[in-house]
């Protein structure tokens, strides 16, 4: 359905505005003020839509469509219960809506007339709030993007969490890639940001911004209620347009209600201060997301031991902006290492860590006056939680350890609030109460009491009635509709006394009252409701005292989550034996030894661990067959690069690491395609992108880099990549190739090496003994050098292809060496299918002498075989299907 028909004024009401009954016309006019969103209008218990908006919130929430009809018309009508309202408000979201929720804001029963009602909040996928709708430990930006002349900005604020963050990136990429790496939900473009969402890889709503949310002065407004000196946060008239704008949208999710008070922290940061991991870093290291088919280990899910919500979202943030500071650097890890080798101090934090809530979406929800009696029952348990944090960081010597401690306050008084006035199982609802503790206010007190009392006179009643008029089955009951009574049955009624008051009639008895009665009746009725009433009133009071503390909850919280991350990648390093990397200046070299993948080792029984020698500005250039180990060997040096800057111990037995500034990926195209996405403009484009921003401090890791297109083509690209790599940009390079000519770059140009992975027969069996095929193995051990020129042709062997393939394949390898070429694959099968075309009467010229070629036939490679490997196409074929392939062919080959 068209999506302006759904959201603003709906155009099934238009022509009968002026006769529309109050309550819709009321209807009409939030549908008018909020005409970018999809409302909600609460009826009672339902939040009802019409016309257009009911027939899709209908067909989205697959809900009974029915109609409300007036004197003025018929309007279809969805209506979603509002006690279950957050499933649905989610599959709206997802549809692509805002959702504009409009509440009675006073109570039916007080209103005079048509019940008053307001926007209070608009639910949109970058300002949910809702624990409900918000992964645990995620963060949720809506961002904004503004544009001062040169200067564009962004700033992102986590509605949640009431974190601000604003930066202006340094140029376009830069600013796809602070995109990228915020994976805002939502993002405000202003009409002159030229930011194209379709460059992004991530996938946010979209809103255009009205030109006035980006107005400057509007921006200093309300950048002020934020911060007490906006000059001294953004330093920029771009920063601070973004950010009025993120503000301001925020805001009118939240009703329009004027600043939001949990907004604390409205930070500004430079790019430049992380080591830059683009969209495409983060997905090929797979840092966050597994790339796989039904694997989900990730580097963030092997180092994710943090103990509580806060430290989760600290710990995503730090592995995404891994810093280059190496005075930061150097601090976590001495308090990574601190707290590996002294286990109890971190048992202790981890375990009292387990007892903390998500304190920065309470404290938010606190603020907001969102919060319920549980919601401060929660921030009291985390409070409680918090000593013993500080005393476990008491004999800490780390200084960030030690700054923690000092930061970390445990907020007694907010905790003893919470816990003086606050029952210790409250119920959701904090209007009905039994919220507020006994003892907590005298006047509450003197209220329960009466009510209390009043129940007891009433429970005694029976047994004082019962010896006062000698009826034996005389009762003492209540229902909702005619409170308290006594029942007498019909044999019995001759004794009634004559105080007794008629109720009601049943079948077989009376219903009798007192005025004695209805006097205690009125008196428990007024005591529980101004009590309950009153006790409201007190948690009101209790939780605007705790909101005042919002800024410091806020701070303890920051102190939490980073103690958290330390803890958590402290466990790491113990349980999975990493080490403390040496971090030295950029430019040095990267020593590894006996390295590991994090992630590759986590998930499988083995591991062989590579040591890597990779000096500053050098190409090394990695061959070996498919699956021996390539990908795995760079990546796992891209790996510790991140976890050693992000702070981390990492999978090694020694590491010594220069700072990295940036960390670029590159894979081939085949790897990609399983992706849907990539072509070989894309890789292009990509490596572009490299080419023109590594630096000599950055470390680049090219896969396959030229597969995509054809083979002279691709050698081509890829051997004048490495010669610009290596003369112009000067930046660390790892490089998987299958272009076995390259490697004679290393004797052309002084920093390109060669390192080689290779393939053997399993079972240390010898090649005589060892079965054809079914039993190649990889050694995963990285050595010295380029691989033999004809490690497919020697893969193929080990696969068990027949031995006259084989031999003609090493033959026109050695030929292509003498004449400078390289042969693939499905040269090798060319090489078979000339034999097969002799047997056929159809040889050619090189074809191999007639023995031979009825050796081969004997052999019964048969023209079908040799057709179906002339069909592969190996620039798209990926490792396991060429396994499969092979076996298959392997298998035809023995049947005939
Ligand atoms: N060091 C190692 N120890 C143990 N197993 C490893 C090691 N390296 C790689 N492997 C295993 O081998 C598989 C293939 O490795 P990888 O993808 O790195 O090969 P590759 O040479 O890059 O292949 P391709 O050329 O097809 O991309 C991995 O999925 C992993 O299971």
């Amino acid at each position: 359905m068209d999506a302006d028909a759904v959201t603003g004024p709906p155009d099934g009401m238009v022509d009968a505005e002026a006769e529309l009954t109050p309550m819709l016309r009321q209807y009409f006019e939030c549908c008018a003020d909020y005409e970018d969103a999809l409302l909600l209008f609460q009826n009672g218990d339902f939040y009802q839509t019409y016309c257009e908006a009911a027939e899709e919130t209908a067909r989205v929430c697959e809900l009974t469509l029915t109609q409300r009809e007036d004197s003025t018309g018929t309007y279809p009508m969805a209506g979603i219960p509002v006690d279950d309202a957050a499933a649905y408000v989610e599959r709206l979201l997802d549809a692509g809506y805002r959702v504009a929720i409009a509440e009675q804001v006073e109570s039916p029963a007080e209103a005079t007339g048509l019940v008053d009602r307001a926007v209070t909040q608009v639910v949109t996928p970058g300002t949910v709030l809702d624990d409900e709708l918000l992964g645990a430990g995620t963060t949720n930006y809506v961002a904004a993007v503004a544009r001062e002349g040169s200067t564009r900005a962004v700033a992102a604020v986590d509605a949640s969490t009431g974190e601000c963050r604003v930066t202006s990136p340094p140029d376009d990429p830069g600013l796809i890639a602070e995109l990228d790496r915020l994976a805002p939900a939502e993002l405000l473009v202003g009409p002159d940001a030229s930011v194209d969402p379709e460059a992004l890889s991530v996938d946010p709503m979209v809103t255009d911004h009205e030109a006035a949310r980006l107005d400057d002065d509007a921006a200093t407004e309300r950048l002020e209620a934020y911060v007490a000196t906006p000059s001294a946060v953004v330093e920029s008239t771009a920063e601070r347009r973004a950010c009025g704008a993120a503000l301001a949208y925020a805001e009118w999710t939240q009703g329009d209600d004027g600043p939001l008070e949990y907004v604390t922290r409205v930070r500004r940061y430079d790019p430049r201060d992380a080591l830059a991991l683009d969209a495409t870093a983060i997905r090929s290291l797979e840092l966050f997301e597994n790339r796989g088919a039904g694997a989900s280990e990730t580097l963030f899910s092997v180092v994710d031991e943090t103990a509580c919500a806060l430290g989760r979202r600290e710990l995503d943030g730090w592995l995404r902006r891994p810093l280059v500071d190496r005075d930061r650097i150097a601090a976590r890890h001495d308090a990574v290492g601190e707290l590996a080798a002294e286990a109890l101090t971190r048992e202790t934090i981890r375990e009292a860590l387990r007892e903390v809530y998500d304190l920065e979406r309470l404290a938010g929800r606190i603020s907001r006056e969102r919060a319920d009696a549980r919601d401060l029952r929660s921030l009291a348990a985390t409070l409680d939680a918090v000593p013993a944090v500080v005393d476990a960081l008491e004999g800490c010597e780390s200084a960030r350890l030690r700054t923690l401690g000092e930061r970390i306050d445990p907020r007694t008084d907010v905790r003893d609030l919470i816990e003086r006035a606050i029952r210790a199982d409250p119920p959701v609802e904090v209007t009905d109460g039994g919220v507020i503790r006994e003892g907590f206010d005298d006047e509450l007190d003197d209220l329960r009491a009466t009510e209390r009392e009043g129940r007891e006179w009433v429970a005694d009643l029976e047994a004082q009635e019962r010896e006062r008029t000698g009826i034996d089955s005389l009762s003492v009951g209540h229902n909702q509709v005619h409170g308290y009574y006594i029942e007498v049955t019909d044999p019995n009624l001759d004794r009634v006394p004559d105080d007794y008051r008629r109720r009601q009639t049943l079948k077989n008895a009376e219903r009798f009252y007192t005025p004695e009665l209805k006097e205690r009746e009125d008196e428990i009725i007024g005591a529980a409701e101004r009590a309950d009433a009153l006790e409201y009133e007190r948690f009101r009071e209790v939780r605007s005292s705790v909101a005042a503390e919002t800024g410091r909850i806020q701070a303890l919280a920051d102190a939490l989550a980073e103690l958290d991350a330390l803890a958590a990648l402290a466990t790491v390093a113990v349980e999975r034996d990493y080490v403390r990397p040496a971090v030295r200046e950029p430019g040095g070299e990267i020593e590894i030894q006996a390295g590991r993948h994090p992630v590759v080792e986590a998930t499988q029984e083995r591991f062989v661990p590579n040591d890597a020698a990779l000096p500053p500005g050098s190409v090394t250039l990695v061959t070996g067959p498919n699956m021996s180990g390539k990908s795995t060997y760079m990546r796992q040096v891209a790996l510790i690069v991140v976890l050693a800057q992000a702070g981390g111990f990492v999978p090694a037995d020694a590491a010594r690491l220069p700072v990295i500034d940036r960390v670029f990926t590159r894979v081939g195209a085949s790897d990609d395609i399983a992706g849907g996405q990539s072509t070989f403009m894309r890789e292009m484009t990509e490596l572009t992108e490299i080419l023109h921003e590594a630096t000599d401090e950055s470390l680049i890791l090219l896969d396959e880099v030229g597969r995509g297109t054809s083979t002279a083509d691709g050698r081509a690209i890829a051997r004048a990549t490495v010669e610009f790599v290596h003369d112009e940009v000067g930046a660390t390079t790892l490089f998987a190739t299958h272009y076995h000519d390259l490697t004679e770059l290393a004797g052309e140009r002084d920093r390109v090496r060669n390192l080689h992975f290779a393939a053997e027969r399993s079972g240390g069996k010898s090649e005589e003994e060892a079965s054809p095929g079914g039993d190649v193995t990889f050694l995963h051990r990285v050595a010295e050098g380029p691989a033999s020129s004809s490690y497919g042709v020697e893969v193929a062997r080990m696969a068990g292809v027949p031995d006259p393939v084989v031999g003609r394949a090493r033959a026109l390898v050695d030929d292509a060496d003498d004449a400078g070429t390289q042969v693939t694959l499905s040269d090798a099968v060319e090489a078979g299918d000339a034999a097969n075309g002799a047997e056929n009467g159809t040889a050619d010229a090189d074809a191999p002498a007639t023995d031979e070629r009825h050796a081969n036939a004997a052999a019964g490679v048969t023209s079908e075989t040799l057709a179906t490997l002339r069909a592969v196409d190996l620039a798209t074929t990926t490792p396991i299907e060429a396994l499969n392939l092979l076996a298959e062919l392997k298998d035809r080959i023995e049947e005939s």
